[in-house]
């Protein structure tokens, strides 16, 4: 029963970040931009981009990153049932690690999301999860790609072993960056440790004078 009760309000919580998250990307996010989905899993945040990027003249590019084959034949099978071939066609997918984000993004194209869902992928093999190190480094591609006004997302899930740690690095990562240029914030419930978070990093469009 308490198994049961625990993985419900787990649902329910992973509900309420999404619906947060794509209501916040939705702000920063328009026709026609770059993105990148940098941990594509089941391809249900590049679909969620795509429809968010799309445009009819066909601009409006997502770079769909993942170091698993399996996430990435979700990926496109999941495209395959819910998009246009057209609008298939705006999404790149690169089974590589995202640390080389910068390796498939074309020079000075403007990348205004930058968004991770770190952890293992759900339904495939739980030992294959996001690290620390890794992460760490695709933090500091992303920075430098990113557009001002443009956003890194990330949930963070905790539950798993390492993710305690990737979340500390990810805060680590966040905090050192300038107050002028960039806005940071995390959602965590606060009774619940264990729960997934939702980091935000907003780089400022002008920076903000001292
Ligand atoms: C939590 S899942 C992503 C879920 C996905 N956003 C969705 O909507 O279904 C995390 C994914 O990150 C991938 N991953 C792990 N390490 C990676 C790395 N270094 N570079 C790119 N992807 C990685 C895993 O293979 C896994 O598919």
């Amino acid at each position: 029963m308490i198994y049961y009760t625990s993985v419900l309000v787990l649902s329910f919580l992973l509900i309420l970040l999404a619906f947060c998250k794509f209501r916040i990307w939705k702000r920063v996010i328009q026709n026609g931009d770059t993105v990148i989905d940098a941990t594509c899993g089941n391809g249900y945040d590049t679909l969620a981009m795509l429809k968010m990027v799309a445009d009819k003249s066909g601009r409006g590019r997502v770079y769909g990153i993942d170091i698993q084959g399996d996430a990435l034949k979700s990926t496109a099978s999941l495209l395959d049932e819910s998009v246009t071939l057209k609008e298939k066609e705006l999404v790149k997918l690169f089974s590589i690690c995202h640390s080389r984000m910068e390796e498939i993004v074309p020079e000075n194209s403007p990348v205004r999301l930058v968004a991770f869902n770190l952890g293992y992928l759900p339904g495939g093999d739980k030992r294959i999860t996001t690290v620390s190190e890794t992460t760490q480094l695709a933090l500091e591609a992303a920075k430098k790609i990113l557009i001002p006004g443009g956003l890194i997302s990330l949930v963070v899930y905790v539950g798993h072993p390492g993710g305690m740690e990737e979340l500390e690095t990810v805060e680590a990562f966040a905090s050192g960056l300038s107050v002028s240029n960039w806005i940071c914030c995390k959602f965590q419930m606060l009774n619940r440790p264990l729960a997934p978070a939702l980091v935000l990093l907003f780089k400022r469009e002008v920076a903000e004078t001292q």
